[in-house]
This record gives C-alpha cells, sequence and structure tokens, in this order.
C-alpha cells in the first residue's frame, strides 16, 4: 500500500501532536509527517503533551509508549479523560506491544512499532482519523434538543426555525421513534408561546369520552363521576403551546369539536354554557400518513387542513445515517458521563442496522450496551447482541437486488464517515471521484 497524503486532508491540515523523550527521532518523524502536509507539533514528556493540548486541541497524538516520569499509557490514560475519543497512536519498540485488549479497553487507536516505517505511520493515523471524526461529538448542532448533523436534518431545522415564530399550525408526521415530540418541543421554545405552558396528549392512549374530557374540561355533574369542575388541557395550554400527539387516532365526533377551537379560538368544557377563549399553538404528530387516512373518509379533511398550515415530515433514521454516530455518542455521553466511548467496529455496526424504532430504539440499544460493558470501550459484539435478532426468511432478497442494496448502503456508510466530503469518500472506496458520483446518481443519493 503505498500513501502519498492522509485520506482526510483534502480540506484540512491534519494536527499532530509528536510525544517522544528522544529529540532525534522527534525531529526525524516531524520532516517525515510534515513532508506529507501534516502540521505537527512535538511535546518532550507526557506533562509537556498535556501543556500543550491545553493551548489548542489536535487531531491525533503520537506518543511513545517508553518514557520518563510519565509512560505512553498513563499519557493515554490523562487524555482519555480530559479528550474523550483523541485518537492516539502508541509507538513501541518490538516485543514490548503490552496485551492488545488491555490497550483496546484504554482507547488506544493504533501500535506502530519502531523503527518507523513511514507507511506504517501514516497508515496508522489514517486508521485513527476516521474513527475519531465520524464518533467524537465536536460541535454538534443543537436546536433546543434536536441534535443534528445531517443535511436533511440541518434543511429540516431551518425550516423549523422559520415557522417557529409564526402562529400556523404545524403537522409533524414521521415514523415511531424519529423525534416528533421533540421536534414540537424545539418549536414551542423557539416561538413567541415559549414562555407559557408546553403540553403534550396522545390520543392514541385514551378511550374517546375520557380523550374529548382531558382535552375539553368538564364541569361538576356533567356526567356520572364528575364530581367536580375540571379545566382541559386546551385550557391548560392557554398562551402556550399543545401538542396532539397521534393525532390520527382521534375519534371522527371529537374531531368536529377541536375544528370549533380552532376556528373560533374559544373551548366548551362538557356540561357548561359558555365558551370561554384561549390563545393555544396546536401543534400535532402522527406516525400515520394522514392524508392517506381522510381519502379514506377516518380523519376529517377540514380539520386536516387547518392542523396542516405547515408540515414537517421528520425522516426515518436510516434516512440519516450521519446523524447515528452523533447521537449514539451523544446518549453514551449522558448515560456514561463521557466514561464509555464505541469502538470503530461498534460504530460500523449502528451504521449497518436499519432502526426501525429509530432514535428512540437507538437509545435503548445504547443504555443497554452502556449497562453491559464493564471497560470503557463499547464493542461490536455488545451492539450486535442488543439488536434483535432479523428474521433472515422474511423479506429474503435475491442477490441483484442484495447487491444493490450492498452497494447503496456502502456508499451511505463511506459518505457519512467521511463526512459527506465526496472526494474523501472517493478515496476511501479506492474509487476514481466521477466513478463514485456515478454510483451516488445511480443510487440517488445526494
Ligand atoms: N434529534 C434528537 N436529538 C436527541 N434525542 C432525540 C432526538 N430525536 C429523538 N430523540 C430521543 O428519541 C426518543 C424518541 O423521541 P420522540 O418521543 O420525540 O419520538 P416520537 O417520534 O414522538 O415517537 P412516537 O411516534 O413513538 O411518539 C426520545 O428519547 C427523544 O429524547
Amino acid at each position: 500500500m503505498s500513501y502519498t497524503t492522509p485520506s482526510i486532508s483534502d480540506t484540512h491540515t491534519v494536527s499532530v501532536l509528536l510525544v517522544d523523550d528522544d529529540p532525534a527521532l522527534s525531529e526525524l518523524l516531524a520532516i517525515r509527517l510534515e513532508s506529507h502536509g501534516f502540521d505537527v507539533t512535538l511535546a518532550s514528556s507526557g506533562h509537556a503533551a498535556l501543556r500543550q493540548l491545553a493551548n489548542g486541541p489536535v487531531d491525533v497524538v503520537i506518543t511513545d509508549l517508553r518514557m520518563e516520569h510519565m509512560d505512553g499509557l498513563a499519557l493515554n490514560q490523562k487524555l482519555q479523560a480530559q479528550y474523550p475519543g483523541l485518537p492516539v497512536v502508541m509507538m513501541t519498540a518490538h516485543g514490548s506491544i503490552p496485551d492488545a485488549v488491555d490497550a483496546i479497553e484504554q482507547g488506544i487507536t493504533a501500535f506502530i512499532t519502531k523503527p518507523i516505517n513511514s507507511e506504517e505511520l501514516l497508515a496508522a493515523i489514517d486508521k485513527a482519523l476516521p474513527e475519531h471524526r465520524a464518533t467524537q461529538l465536536t460541535d454538534p448542532d443543537n436546536f433546543h434538543g434536536l441534535y443534528h448533523q445531517s443535511l436533511s436534518m440541518r434543511q429540516l431545522v431551518q425550516q423549523i426555525k422559520a415557522i417557529a415564530p409564526s402562529q400556523a399550525n404545524i403537522l409533524i408526521q414521521g415514523e415511531s421513534g424519529t423525534g416528533k415530540e421533540v421536534t414540537a418541543r424545539a418549536i414551542h421554545l423557539a416561538s413567541s408561546h415559549s414562555q407559557g405552558p408546553f403540553i403534550a396528549i396522545n390520543c392514541g392512549a385514551l378511550p374517546a369520552h375520557l380523550l374529548e374530557s382531558e382535552l375539553f374540561g368538564h364541569k361538576k355533574g356533567a356526567f356520572t363521576g364528575a364530581i367536580s369542575d375540571k379545566q382541559g388541557l386546551i385550557q391548560s395550554a392557554d398562551k402556550g403551546t399543545l401538542l396532539l400527539d397521534e393525532i390520527g387516532d382521534m375519534p371522527l365526533d371529537l374531531q368536529v369539536k377541536l375544528l370549533r377551537v380552532l376556528q373560533e379560538k374559544t373551548v366548551r368544557p362538557i356540561g357548561g354554557q359558555h365558551e370561554q377563549t384561549v390563545d393555544v399553538r396546536i401543534l400535532s404528530a402522527s406516525h400515520r400518513n394522514l392524508a392517506q387516512a381522510v381519502s379514506e373518509g377516518k380523519f376529517r379533511e377540514d380539520l386536516y387542513y387547518r392542523l396542516n398550515v405547515v408540515a414537517i415530515q421528520l425522516p426515518a433514521l436510516r434516512e440519516r445515517v450521519e446523524d447515528i454516530p452523533l447521537l449514539a455518542n451523544l446518549f453514551i455521553k449522558q448515560l456514561a458521563a463521557g466514561q464509555k466511548r464505541l469502538s470503530l467496529d461498534a460504530t460500523t455496526a449502528l451504521l449497518r442496522y436499519a432502526w426501525p424504532g429509530n432514535i428512540r430504539q437507538l437509545h435503548n440499544v445504547v443504555e443497554y450496551c452502556v449497562a453491559m460493558t464493564p471497560g470503557k470501550l463499547i464493542t461490536a459484539d455488545t451492539i450486535i447482541s442488543a439488536l434483535p435478532e432479523q428474521d433472515d426468511k422474511q423479506g429474503f432478497v435475491g442477490l441483484n437486488d442484495a447487491k444493490r442494496q450492498f452497494e447503496r448502503d456502502y456508499l451511505i456508510k463511506v459518505l457519512a464517515l467521511c463526512e459527506n466530503s465526496v472526494p474523501q469518500a472517493a478515496k476511501l472506496a479506492q474509487r476514481n471521484r466521477s466513478d463514485f458520483y456515478k454510483l451516488m446518481k445511480k443510487h440517488d443519493i445526494k
């Protein structure tokens, strides 16, 4: 294998911190690395390396194992604690590689043995960097709790930012677990109603009569069991936002009542004589296709148009694979306070899975893996053991379809690993750019 430049350095100069207490060797390696376009900083000890890092971040640390005062493993421990996910390449004298499992547990990305061969060194850096870039949480885009990185989500967030301040009713559609409620909350927080309450109700979770009373409230004695006046959620959400989740499950007679609220901006409790004025932003969500429910006569067309002044379609997680490592790392950070991380194979296993339960399922899988991993490194085996068994015969496809599917998945994963940089992805896939573009076109990947 012949390396001239690192595979990801096309758009960004890769910075390397080289830690070795042998100045002659350091100088030599620095000259070699600089001739390949790296930006190299030298440190003559572990302590000096930590001081350098405090002055500014680097992309990768290359350190000698044997050093006085603080050896490479001790330095690595400090690095992983202070800069989780920072790739560390360890240089060792021949025969002194510590137990590999132990080393991987300690988060070391690669080992190279002395005497250092340039190609091996470049290959080790190359191996270290994509993992680092694909799994680290650099600066995730966070719009009021809606974390994202993919192009489709960034475009969607732009759309949300534009419409959130208006009073428009918004219908949020997407598969179960794609983040409809998180999105609704983000819209509320970005709106002029953000100082008011945010209330969510699942219209599919209650029988019709209870749902009516929950939404509209009731007067004492309105029906058996109505022992006192009760305020409905529409009124409780006054000056705030009400999310009607699974709106498609709302019975038709309640749909009529809801339409009146939207048209008149008033609500009348069950058994009440008077309409009461309310100022509430209505957001609704559904995992079902409401337009289809309208065409089947299961949902009122007039209500559909009232609710659907603006439509937001959340993509399934498998359609925004770049968000998978980002969200998995976010959940690990939340659940394990940065004490654990994903191996490269584990990230690949996450990227290969189709996530029918979307982000909720990803969260559950990460939670399981964090609990099942005693050390630092979450492995692919643990991820795979957390995923439900797929029924191999159901949905079995022919060889041609399987090849096509593989090719598409492969392109998406390579692009995700390279943060959508086609030149880098083409290099990683060992294809020239125009071939790679042709493949993307063939599979309709933008
Ligand atoms: N962009 C995101 N960033 C961080 N966490 C998210 C994001 N989207 C969803 N989640 C998390 O995923 C889980 C499911 O999200 P949410 O309940 O909003 O999905 P949903 O589409 O409303 O699901 P359902 O259709 O089942 O009601 C929650 O734990 C939520 O915090």
